[in-house]
């Protein structure tokens, strides 16, 4: 099979920024995507429906003007955040959950929870509403390997969150290792998650070996082979638990190619084409609609899109930058050739 038409993906994890930056990265997303859940973790972070709404409303202006693209909207949760925001939240049409990110776990986690025993009465309130909790999965103290963060993160405060509140939608986002998946996998219905392409693609050794490579390097890190093996076999296996999320984190190439790289890669224009790209070689093309399309909107209890959209195998060569100012963004896979396109 070298041509599918499947209806339009949508993209359940998605950082725009703001600024200059939105507007330069906004119409590779939009060009592929029908919505996104678009991440709070912006300088201020988002941490009302007040600022969420703003957000929005600078998401839609920088659109192209025959754009369709919808942004769902996130809140950023702190050890602030009050029962009155999660009233609002539950009551707002267009912010569709509350994002955890562990103090310093990954970029622009500074205002993020400390203690997340603290903020169990918050996710009390949440599974009461029905408002869903996304959750950047990775313990933060320094004495723990970059590479076991996840599975620790499981392990001490994810089984403990699914067996207090079992009615709370939760959304492990970036799945990286094979015990993240088994744990998805046996999880009640409401425990879901994302994967990205470059999980799905790549392993450790695309970031180390034979020179260090910063256009890989995404928290939660790139893991061996046998887990990335793990996530192709749950994102082709058509169990509705996991779904597409790019992750797709621009930052200025200056600030990648640097002695102390921001993590977060820049896939949105790649993300289709690479997500073709292994469900194709893992003979699962079949499994590729239910995995864009239809379950990350299920989850969310939104209807799905009636679009549809046209990949064909016919390759292309990625840029190998965006301008932007006086510096650019690079995308992942910058000038390499890939096999698979959009192409209606
Ligand atoms: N994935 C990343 O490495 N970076 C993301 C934050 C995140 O999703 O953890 C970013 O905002 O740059
Ligand atoms: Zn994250
Ligand atoms: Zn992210």
């Amino acid at each position: 099979m070298d041509r599918i038409s499947i209806i339009q993906p949508d993209d359940w994890h998605l950082h725009l920024r703001t600024g200059s930056v939105l507007n330069a990265v906004l119409a590779h997303s939009a060009a592929q995507f029908g919505r996104a859940i678009v991440m709070p973790n912006l300088r201020p972070p988002v941490t009302t429906v007040a600022q969420a709404q703003q957000y929005r409303a600078e998401i839609l202006n920088a659109l192209p003007v025959d754009a369709t693209f919808q942004p769902l909207m996130t809140l950023y949760l702190t050890g602030a955040t009050s029962a009155e925001e999660i009233a609002a939240v539950a009551a707002a049409e267009f912010v569709h959950g509350f994002k955890l990110y562990p103090a310093g776990a990954t970029t622009n986690s500074e205002h993020g929870v400390a203690d997340i025993h603290k903020v169990y009465p918050l996710f009390a309130q949440m599974e009461k509403l029905g408002v869903p909790l996304l959750l950047h999965g990775e313990v933060t103290d320094s004495d723990y390997d970059i590479f076991d963060r996840e599975k620790i993160f499981i392990d001490t405060h994810l089984t403990a969150i699914t067996r207090e509140f079992p009615a709370l939608k939760i959304v492990l986002e970036h799945l990286t290792t094979q015990q993240a998946v088994e744990f998805v996998s046996a999880a009640n219905i409401n425990v879901a998650a994302t994967i990205t392409p470059q999980h799905l693609k790549f392993n450790r050794n695309a970031m180390l070996a034979g020179g260090i490579r910063p256009h890989f390097y995404c928290l939660p890190i790139l893991k061996r082979e046998t887990h990335r093996l793990a996530l192709v076999a749950a994102a082709t296996s058509g169990n509705a638990k996991f779904f597409l999320g790019t992750d797709s984190a621009p930052h200025l190439t200056g600030l990648k190619e640097a002695a102390c790289g921001c993590a977060g890669c820049y896939n949105a224009p790649v993300a289709l084409a690479l997500y073709a790209e292994v469900f194709d070689q893992a003979g699962a093309l079949d499994k590729l609609e239910g995995f864009a399309s239809f379950y990350g909107a299920d989850f969310y209890g939104l209807p799905r899109n009636t679009q549809r959209i046209t990949l064909q195998k016919q390759p292309w060569r990625v840029p190998d930058a965006y301008p932007l100012g006086a510096d650019t963004i690079t995308p992942l896979l910058a000038g390499e050739s890939l096999s698979w396109q959009l192409v209606a």
